[in-house]
């Protein structure tokens, strides 16, 4: 893909704002550079210590509110404890908003005949799958395990918007395994390691694995690696098809943050068809 020429030489721009040193955050807050960097996207970042204020963080998201070289605006999460996150997100402008977290696109995304500006990334990743593995969503049922705002609660919606039946397994659903076994698609935002076993999954159902959990394990190099919500081994016997961990969702989610912050570029260049 060539960004210059889609952009008539403008070059799009995204700004990452990191508050505190969280490990997993840092890294992935190094791979969205990195990924800028090799499709021609220019990256701004702050970094915030920890113990900054919400009025500190508030007033980074205005100035690149305010700056017409930057296209997106992440605040990567979690904030630290003492900040509100809804007051942080939505004081990003809605036409910056490339991880479609501002309340008006997750209202858009939420109801019918409306197109939201920005689709959160993850969701949209996982959406992006499906359709490029030609997997049918219309009139198919689908289970996503996990409610949260920034994965499965988007990530229903837009299953629901592609047609499918939708069913929210969550925290205090009882029976998930067999609920999950009636789904021809399932998603898994949850955030335990290998909780969905082989015996949750209908022979032949389409499999997508959003969980990032690191394990011990003393035989990697840095004493942990990473696993899915999936029992992968057990649910690869069943599945039709089914996304690993690393290597699936987690490069998709910032394949779609390019992707937002290039359509962001060409909308305020008026270049959007
Ligand atoms: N690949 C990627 O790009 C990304 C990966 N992730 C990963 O995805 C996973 C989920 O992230 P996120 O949505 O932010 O997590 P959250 O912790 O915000 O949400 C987890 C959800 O899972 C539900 N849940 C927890 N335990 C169970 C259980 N035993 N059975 C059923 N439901 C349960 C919770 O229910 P309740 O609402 O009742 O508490 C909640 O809705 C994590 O591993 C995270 O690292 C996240 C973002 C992007
Ligand atoms: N405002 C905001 N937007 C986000 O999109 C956001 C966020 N905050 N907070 C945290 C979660 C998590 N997330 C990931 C992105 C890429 C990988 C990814 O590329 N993972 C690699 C492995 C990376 C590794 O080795 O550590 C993979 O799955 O192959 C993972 C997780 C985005 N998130």
């Amino acid at each position: 893909m060539r960004l210059k020429s889609q952009t008539n030489g403008k070059v799009p721009g995204l700004a990452v704002v990191l508050v505190g040193s969280r490990k997993d955050s840092e890294t992935y807050v190094r791979s969205k550079k990195k990924a800028c960097k090799e499709v021609g996207i220019i990256s701004l970042e702050e970094n915030l210590p920890v113990d900054s204020s919400e009025e500190e963080v508030l007033n980074i998201v205005r100035k690149f509110n305010d700056d017409p070289s930057v296209h997106g605006i992440l605040v990567q999460l979690p904030l630290p404890k003492h900040m509100n996150e809804e007051r942080v997100l939505a004081a990003i402008s809605v036409e910056k908003d490339v991880d479609g977290f501002h309340p008006l696109n997750i209202g858009k995304l939420a109801m019918q005949g409306r197109t939201p500006l920005f689709v959160p990334c993850t969701p949209r990743g996982c959406i992006e799958l499906l359709l490029r593995s030609n997997v049918e969503i219309k009139g198919k049922r689908a289970v996503v395990i996990g409610r949260s705002n920034i994965v499965g609660t988007p990530a229903a919606m837009l299953l629901q918007r592609n047609q499918a039946t939708v069913t929210v397994v969550h925290s205090y659903t009882p029976n998930p395994a067999e609920i999950t076994r009636e789904a021809d698609i399932v998603i898994a935002a949850v955030g335990v390691a290998h909780l969905v076993r082989g015996d949750w999954i209908k022979p032949g159902a389409v499999v997508i694995d959003v969980g990032i959990n690191p394990i011990e394990d003393p035989s990697a190099k840095k004493g942990y690696r990473l696993v899915g919500d999936v029992c992968f081994k057990e649910a690869a016997m069943k599945a039709s098809a089914i996304t690993p961990v690393p290597g699936g969702v987690g490069p998709m989610t910032i394949a779609m943050l390019l992707r937002n912050t290039l359509d962001s570029a060409k909308r305020a260049y008026g270049l959007l068809d």
